[in-house]
């Protein structure tokens, strides 16, 4: 569903040019939570943002739902992302819009029709159980029933995959639980693939059936959860799953 091809990415630094991601590739199967894990500042986020060409790869070619983004013009790009869903850490809600307004917003940007847009409005947000704040403002929700709107405006434009950056971070460990219970839902219920960007081995543990691990820009292990032994073999993956899994520590933050 999602193919990364030595895909890579620089940025200029007051110290010269400086590799936020070395060539990667990634294959995230139909169906799959894939989970990417590492320190702050290895590379994920820009990795994942490669995804849906928010950074443009220096090199190396993505394809998602079997099309080469990388070859797109303008125009179709704009088309493909329709089926890509993205949230966030700090939700990105629009603050003068209501709740119905934010979700609808992709909508409007795709030119469809008020009838089906409410109609779209309605139904996702019933997926993520918030009918009743529809004509709420953001700053009247929690943190958690933010990113459930944030989660029912990526829905809004029915994406084959949904890209999430750090979702759980900003929210407390019971929120967590209800956001990654939604998450999981939308992928076992609709069918949506999930790429999820964490630092958190507790979410890792709690939707992914697979996952890489990213250190300074490097993509260097992948792992596949549904294993009933775990054998990771870099020493970050080591000292990630080790403990999680075998020492049963609980929540490791990287
Ligand atoms: N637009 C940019 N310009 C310059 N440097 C950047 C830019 N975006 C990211 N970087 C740098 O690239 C590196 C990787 O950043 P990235 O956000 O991808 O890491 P991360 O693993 O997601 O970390 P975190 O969990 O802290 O967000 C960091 O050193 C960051 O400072």
């Amino acid at each position: 569903m999602i193919k990364l091809q030595n895909v890579s990415k620089s940025y200029m630094s007051p110290n010269g040019v400086f590799q936020a991601v070395a060539p990667a590739s990634l294959h995230v199967e139909e169906g799959d939570v894939y989970g990417i894990i590492g320190f702050s500042g290895a590379g994920k986020s820009t990795l994942l943002r490669m995804v849906n060409l928010l950074e443009k790869p220096d090199d190396g070619k993505v394809y998602v739902d079997g099309q080469e983004l990388t070859s797109l013009s303008k125009k179709d790009l704009r088309k493909a992302r329709q089926s890509i869903g993205m949230i966030f850490q700090h939700f990105n809600l629009l603050n003068n819009r209501t709740v119905a307004g934010n979700v609808a917003f992709p909508l409007e940007v795709a030119g469809i029709g008020k009838e089906e847009r409410e109609a779209r409005v309605r139904e996702c947000l019933e997926i993520v159980g918030l009918t009743e704040k529809i004509n709420s403002y953001p700053s009247k929700l929690s943190g958690g029933q933010k990113q459930r709107v944030a989660i029912a405006r990526a829905l809004a434009s029915r994406p084959k995959v949904l890209l999430c950056d750090e979702p759980t971070s900003a929210l407390d460990p019971q929120t967590t639980r209800s956001i990654l219970a939604f998450l999981k839902e939308i992928n076992q219920n609709l069918g949506v693939t999930i790429l999820l960007v964490t630092h958190e081995m507790n979410v890792v543990k709690e939707i992914c059936n697979k996952v890489a691990v990213m250190e300074n820009g490097h993509l260097v292990e992948k792992l596949s959860l549904s294993e009933k032994e775990i054998a990771p073999k870099t020493d970050i993956a080591k000292l990630l799953f080790e403990e999680e899994f075998t020492e049963k520590r609980g929540v490791i933050h990287v």
